[in-house]
């Protein structure tokens, strides 16, 4: 950074207008009233994530009476055109069946599909309502050079609705692809295996970036990529095995009951001890779950937070930093640390644990953000003014910065971490990656296009990849015109830039 953009953000003009800007954000939240959800004064289980290790069940209080909640699916029903034949998974807004086509009603060409019936909440139905538009309008997307990377995006074969008793629900259906990467890296844990292969690591990683860097060039960021959102194609993939379980009556409200379902449909996790780690030949990466995604030259349009909170980048989890595509990076960078490694870069606990060792009610944000951000200074050595600047703005707990480190411990953790059979050279390539993507401005991170020919990946690459990245870096015919239409967009969207500088972050 030059002096001048440093002497922006110090001296007095920089605390005037700072001042405003915190007015102007107190004016925003009193005028929106908006409020962190906290589970501690509910009666219900405080666990809305999937817990890996347990029969992965949504609450109870996600159905019920009333708007934002789930449809009650039943196994063997008629959805649309399709059956229902198992459940896939949940999230917080939707659960996820596997269906078989009825034949002579349905043109689908997948012979099992994935249908997502998402909530009935007129907010989360926009989110909805938005990825499967994105979906559909990147699954018409070419970019006429071979369309290297959109492999790796999930697609979308129909939408439809479905009336609940309090409004529709918004059905999402695509391909039935495969267990979750959280799956798989659950399964090295479990296996005692210390981490992925360090080649499937690789690879994985490098059709993630490959995947975004498709995205990024169609002017969509994901905002939202973790190891759940990361599918791993299996052919003929067939749903966990699922089991019926009582509603726990106890855990609603007497005007929920007549609204719940019979019976709830639990996921049981394969035998994580004997199932078959991925493989080289055959591992391929899908990104789903569009939800949050989010147009390039716009900020998050919600400001909405939900991605796991080890996985944020700096600009996520300080207050009025713009968010951009870059955060997509981060997140990859960090799911690259632990496949590689087997262990998370920023372990942040979402929840507080109790005298058992058991996960209790969430912790706050603010308690979040003292931990992890610390946690990256340690990691990635002293911030930028800038960013220290701000850090001062968020009520953050100070930090003497002339006792942090310049370039932080990552070397001594990749030492650490790296499995002994890796080399010193392919670990020097490795903090190099690491190095360009764990970058504290947003705006010097490297892009996923930057990535992907780096020198770590070399040794991966097919004829045909090397072919492909090279087509992607022949300037388009469009170049000039596209520049001068980026450039437009750009400065339309300067005012809503602006204003997401002010917009509060919600968990
Ligand atoms: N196409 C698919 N094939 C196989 N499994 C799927 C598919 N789509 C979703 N799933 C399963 O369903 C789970 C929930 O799906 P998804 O993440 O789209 O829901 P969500 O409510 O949007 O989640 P979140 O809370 O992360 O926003 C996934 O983690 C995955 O296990």
């Amino acid at each position: 950074m030059s002096p001048s953009q440093e002497n922006n953000y110090s001296g007095f003009w920089y605390d005037v207008r700072r001042q405003l800007r915190t007015l102007f954000e107190a004016a925003f939240e009193w005028r929106n009233k908006i409020k962190e959800v906290d589970f501690s004064g509910t009666k219900c289980d405080p666990h809305p994530f999937p817990h890996p290790d347990s029969d992965r069940l949504e609450h109870c209080y996600k159905y019920g009476y009333g708007k934002g909640k789930f449809y009650p699916v039943q196994l063997g029903q008629r959805l649309g055109s399709y059956h229902i034949k198992a459940k896939l998974g949940h999230g917080n807004f939707a659960t996820v069946w596997q269906a078989e086509p009825i034949k002579g009603l349905c043109t689908s060409g997948h012979q099992s599909v994935a249908i997502k019936v998402c909530s009935n909440n007129k907010k989360d139905n926009k989110d909805d309502v938005l990825e499967a538009k994105v979906l559909r309008k990147l699954g018409k997307r070419s970019d006429g050079k071979g369309d290297f990377g959109k492999d790796h995006l999930m697609t979308v074969d129909e939408c439809f609705n479905v009336p609940g008793h309090f409004g529709d629900h918004f059905c999402i259906v695509s391909e039935s692809i495969g267990p979750t990467l959280d799956h798989y890296l659950l399964m090295v844990e479990k296996q005692n295996l210390g981490s992925f292969d360090y080649n499937v690591a690789k690879k994985v990683t490098f059709q993630l970036l490959s995947a975004v860097t498709w995205l990024h060039a169609a002017g969509y960021g994901h905002g939202d990529i973790h190891p759940y959102n990361v599918l791993m194609k299996e052919q003929g993939y067939q749903a966990p095995k699922n089991a019926k379980r009582n509603v726990c009556y106890a855990n609603c409200k007497p005007e929920d009951k007549p609204y719940m379902p019979p019976y709830l449909v639990s996921c049981i996790d394969d035998d994580l001890a004997v199932g078959a780690p991925l493989s080289f030949e055959t591992c391929d990466a899908r990104l789903a779950d569009f939800g949050q995604s989010f147009k390039k030259n716009h900020p998050r349009r919600l400001y909405r937070m939900t991605t796991q909170k080890g996985l944020r980048s700096p600009e996520w989890v300080i207050k009025h930093a713009p968010i951009t595509i870059s955060i997509d990076i981060w997140s990859i960078a960090c799911m690259a640390y632990r496949m590689v490694t087997g262990k998370r870069l920023m372990d942040i606990q979402e929840r507080y644990i109790d005298e058992n060792g058991q996960p209790t009610q969430k912790r706050t944000k603010f308690d979040i953000n003292n931990e992890h951000l610390p946690m990256m200074v340690e990691l990635f050595g002293t911030p930028p003014p800038w960013i220290r600047g701000k850090w001062a703005a968020s009520n953050l707990p100070p930090i003497n910065w002339k006792s942090t480190s310049p370039e932080g411990t990552l070397h001594k953790r990749i030492q650490d971490d790296c499995p002994s059979s890796m080399s010193t050279e392919e670990a020097e390539l490795f903090e190099d990656f690491l190095r360009k993507a764990f970058v504290w401005d947003y705006r010097f991170r490297a892009t996923a296009k930057d990535l992907i020919q780096h020198k770590w990946f070399q040794s991966i690459l097919t004829d045909a990849d090397k072919a492909s990245i090279e087509a992607i870096l022949v300037p388009s015919r469009f170049e000039g015109l596209n520049t001068i239409r980026n450039q437009y967009a750009r400065l339309r969207s300067l005012p809503v830039k602006i204003g997401g500088l002010f917009a509060q972050k919600v968990d």
